[in-house]
């Protein structure tokens, strides 16, 4: 399991996150955002930092928090404030963006890389209309950012491992909050059981998750084929074998993890899409509830929009 993060390494990683807020803040003008403490992480234990280090730490995240609330206009105790009073909690997260959230329908999508997660998800938006949020998709958005944040995460993309939780977790949160639909498609997340954690801790725990099983040969040949059009730096051979690894060791466990919780619904993904997709609709509309058209979806939207401010 050499290639899963370990808690403590992403605990490590957050200090280095919120060095780059700072630098940021103080080079380009505070538009990162702020990364509060990942709500596993007691005050100050979030790494092996010296004294120095911890309070250098709090006023960077602090500076560009305060900024952060002053562009997005946030009001005291909203999510984007959140980060002064503590580490977060699913209430904090959810006092702003809130009512959307707390009654959202939220599908975690997982299958080994190729076996047709976007496809589907594509499918399942053009149907019932839920928010499509691909955690590759916002990771890559911040690598072509070309920051040093997403500097990093290409060259752990380029290996086939895994981005630290606290920033994937909270670039799928922040999406979330922005959007005003109550039904989330999370695709390629959680990669790793404490990835779950860290998500069913700071927003909600899914209703349902769909696996979509291939055998890995079928998922090379799709791949390599993929490459041709993709122009994606992490589907190559080499990089493919690698995030095969990456999924058996780390992703596994966590597909495993929702079966005992009786959240699974396990999909061949072999056939063509269109089959795949009947087999799809079944398990959105047991677990979302039947009828759910992309009308009424934005009609409940509407009228969350419509609400005065708290
Ligand atoms: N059921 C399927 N049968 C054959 N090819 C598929 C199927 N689903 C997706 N593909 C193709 O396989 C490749 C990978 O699909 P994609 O949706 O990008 O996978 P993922 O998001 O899981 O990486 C794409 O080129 C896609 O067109
Ligand atoms: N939760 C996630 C999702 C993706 N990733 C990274 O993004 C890469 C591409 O993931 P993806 O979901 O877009 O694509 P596939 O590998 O499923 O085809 C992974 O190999 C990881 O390096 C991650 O670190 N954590």
């Amino acid at each position: 399991m050499g290639i899963c993060r370990s808690k403590e390494k992403d605990e490590v990683n957050t200090s280095l996150y919120e060095e780059k807020q700072k630098e940021a803040a103080e080079h380009e003008g505070a538009h990162l955002p702020a990364q509060p403490t990942p709500a596993w992480v007691e005050p100050g234990t979030t790494t092996k930092a010296t004294g120095d280090e911890h309070a250098a730490t709090a006023k960077a995240t602090e500076a560009v928090t305060n900024t952060t609330a002053e562009t997005t206009g946030a009001k005291p105790g909203s999510a984007a404030t959140s980060a002064e009073t503590g580490p977060s909690t699913t209430a904090e997260v959810n006092g702003a963006g809130s009512l959307a959230l707390s009654g959202a329908c939220i599908v975690f999508v997982l299958g080994g890389p190729g076996s047709g997660k976007g496809t589907q998800c594509d499918m399942i938006v053009k149907k019932y209309g839920f928010v499509h949020l691909s955690a590759g998709d916002l990771l890559r958005e911040e690598v072509k950012k070309g920051t040093d944040l997403g500097k990093e995460i290409e060259g752990i993309m380029k290996e086939g491992n895994l981005v630290p939780t606290p920033i994937t977790v909270k670039l799928l949160r922040e999406a979330m909050e922005k959007s005003s639909s109550g039904t989330f498609l999370i695709d390629g997340f959680p990669r790793e059981i404490h990835q779950a954690e860290a998500f069913e801790q700071e927003v909600k725990p899914p209703q349902l998750v769909i696996f979509y099983d291939c055998p890995e040969d079928v998922l090379l040949e799709r791949l390599l084929k993929r490459a041709k059009t993709s122009g994606r730096s992490d589907d190559n051979k080499e990089t493919i074998r690698k995030r095969f690894k990456t999924f058996l060791d780390c992703t596994m466990p966590v597909v495993e993890h929702y079966e005992r919780q009786g959240l699974l619904v396990k999909i061949s993904a072999v056939p063509p899409p269109d089959v795949v997709f009947k087999d799809t609709e079944k398990a959105i509309e047991k677990a979302c509830g039947h009828g759910v058209s992309k009308e009424q979806k934005d009609l409940a939207a509407s009228y969350i929009n419509a609400l005065p401010d708290q």
